[in-house]
């Protein structure tokens, strides 16, 4: 099975359920999908689903003998679809935007067999952020900016930034970026992994 994934955290959730698989990075312009999508008025969850299979399809195309899995996630904020911070200050925009209010995040699994989807599912969770100072969102990013630059919403859950949520409506895995639950049981069921 080949992880279409640049995402550290994606390949170590795999490792660590026993999932043995090789990494091959998608090379897909995101940004201007993303903008094509948006300009087409898709949702958020579409948004992820198609950048999913993006980078499947273009992985899959090299290694057509393969199980290929491609994923993304996005952030929801009231409608706006919010991706990686560019920079610490767009991360401090993020944050000071996020504080206080409910965020979605939409986290897309596509997997491409003989060079077609054969599966797919996008997780989503709800999160409630607490409002947080200025001050200490400044200081969040100042400390912690190489660790959240490549995560979506500015923050890592399973670091400091659980600290931000008074709750959360989903599944852990699904907030680091997979759907590991319905990906596990989808692989159980067909055979690819014992159970
Ligand atoms: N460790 C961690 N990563 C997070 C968290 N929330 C979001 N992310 C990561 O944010 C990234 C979302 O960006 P994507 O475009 O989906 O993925 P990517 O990292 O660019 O990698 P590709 O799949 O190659 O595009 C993923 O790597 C997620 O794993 C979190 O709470 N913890």
């Amino acid at each position: 099975m080949i992880l279409a994934s640049g995402s550290a955290i994606r390949r170590e959730m795999l490792h660590r359920a026993g999932v043995a698989c090789d990494v091959v990075v998608p090379r897909v312009d995101e940004a201007a999908l993303r903008a094509a999508l948006e300009a087409e008025g898709a949702t958020p969850r579409d948004i992820a689903d198609a950048l999913a299979e993006a980078k499947a399809a273009k992985v899959a195309a090299r290694h057509p003998d393969r199980l290929v899995l491609g994923c993304d996630q996005v952030l929801d904020h009231r409608g706006r679809v919010l991706g990686k911070p560019e920079s610490p200050e767009g991360a401090a925009r993020q944050l000071r935007a996020l504080s206080g209010d409910r965020h979605a995040l939409f986290s897309a699994v596509v997997a491409f067999q003989d060079g077609r989807p054969v599966w797919r599912h996008v997780g989503q969770v709800r999160l409630t952020m607490r409002g947080l100072s200025a001050g200490y969102i400044d200081d969040y990013i100042a400390r912690n900016w190489d660790s959240i630059r490549d995560s979506v919403g500015a923050y890592k859950l399973e670091e400091e930034g659980a600290r931000f949520f008074t709750a959360i409506e989903g599944d852990y895995f699904t907030v680091l970026g997979l759907p590991l639950i319905p990906l596990l049981s989808w692989l159980i069921d067909r055979g690819t992994l014992p159970a």
